[in-house]
């Protein structure tokens, strides 16, 4: 069989798409998957450098654009959708599963001229725009958390988790054992681009950690922009700390972890409950429709993470986060624990069950 997986721009939507596609993969030697994004989506980074096939194609988002951009961004959408149709005419496709992202709609809209099946997976607790407006045309709808259940036609929408990665789920359960000793092991990122308040708010924490930052072991990954200051900030303060631009081994980066302080995006989340980490999120205010803040109190409210929202950010506030959590090992322990619990780890085998029809 042949599947097209459509969307991506940022890691949250491209790595649930890559875990679909090991699962799919994995089921016959005969089974073929294409990618389908656009050039400024970290797809076109990373999925030559694993080895997958990936199209090209023209598209943007239009909200909160004036009217001017508005029409250009439909020009691109147009201009997408009969690139789309080349593609499908070549590849032909079984099905088409859309990620979410901007690229996932003239795929999926091309798609359905051609009937061919098409389904979309939603990865957060609120939906995103693209995946409300495809709602309406397609097959089956995947979903990662209850909440989102709202938001679609009832009959098509199957509750799956959001599909994690093989090497996060793998790596982890192989170096489950942390370091002995005293120090206090944190990992610090802000989803797939990096947090700029995050790393800030980080260095401002190390003066109010004085008396125990002997014992702290970080490692941040800062975005692109970020990793100079944020190093030099560490090594002036006398932390220990690796600090990089992107963690590509992130199974292992979870495995080591006592404590995660990160942002609040849906696959962060699958992650960090499938490899029972306890967590301080502190959700990127700007998502659309505040869906990050919406993904962290799913997991709040069953005492799985704690939260810091961005205007209650600060230094202080941080590093009494982080005290708290040192000083009482049996709190980390009832947030792993609860993590633990809403671990989702089949979401792929069900999602590429659902498409297949191939239980
Ligand atoms: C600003 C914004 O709108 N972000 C959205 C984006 O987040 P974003 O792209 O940041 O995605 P997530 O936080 O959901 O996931 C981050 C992914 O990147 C990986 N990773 C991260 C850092 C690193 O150094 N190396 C690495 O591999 C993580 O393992 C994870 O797989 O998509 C998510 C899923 O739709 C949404 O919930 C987020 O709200």
């Amino acid at each position: 069989m042949r599947l097209i997986i459509a969307g991506g721009g940022t890691g949250g939507h491209l790595f649930p798409g890559i875990a679909v596609a090991e699962e799919f993969l994995s089921r016959s030697p005969e089974n073929e998957v294409l990618f389908v994004g656009t050039e400024r989506g970290i797809e076109a980074r990373l999925l030559p450098k694993l080895g997958y096939k990936l199209e090209l194609i023209s598209a943007s988002g239009m909200k909160g654009m004036g009217t001017v951009k508005k029409l250009m961004s439909a020009g691109r959408l147009l201009y997408g959708y009969s690139q789309s149709r080349k593609i499908l005419k070549e590849f032909r496709p079984d099905m088409v599963l859309g990620v979410g992202g901007y690229a996932s709609a003239p795929i999926l809209l091309a798609a359905k001229g051609m009937g061919i099946r098409r389904f979309i997976h939603e990865q957060n607790a609120f939906p995103g725009l693209t995946n409300k407006v495809l709602s309406r045309i397609v097959d089956g709808i995947f979903i990662s958390m209850e909440e989102a259940a709202a938001f679609f036609p009832k009959g098509i929408t199957q509750m799956t988790g959001n599909p994690i990665r093989k090497e996060i789920l793998w790596g982890f359960q192989e170096q489950r054992e942390r370091e002995a000793g005293d120090a206090f092991r944190i990992l610090v990122f802000g989803g797939s681009a990096g947090a700029q308040r995050i790393n800030s708010a980080m260095l401002e924490a190390l003066p109010f950690l004085e008396s125990v930052k002997h014992k702290l072991r970080i490692t941040h990954q800062t975005g692109d922009k970020d990793v100079a200051r944020v190093r030099e900030g560490y090594q002036g303060q006398g932390v220990q700390a690796q600090v990089l631009s992107f963690i590509d081994n992130m199974s292992a980066a979870y495995g080591a972890a006592d404590l995660v302080i990160c942002r609040a995006g849906a696959t962060t989340i699958a992650e960090v409950t499938a490899c029972g980490k306890g967590c301080v999120f502190i959700p990127y205010p700007y998502a659309a429709d505040d869906h990050q803040r919406k993904n962290a109190e799913s997991l709040v409210h069953k005492g799985a993470a704690r939260m810091v929202l961005e205007e209650d950010l600060s230094g202080e506030r941080l590093a009494a986060e982080i005290s708290d959590l040192m000083e009482h090992p049996e709190k980390v322990a009832e947030l792993e624990k609860n993590a633990r619990f809403l671990a989702q780890l089949d979401a792929a085998q069900a999602i590429v069950a659902a498409m297949t029809g191939k239980g």
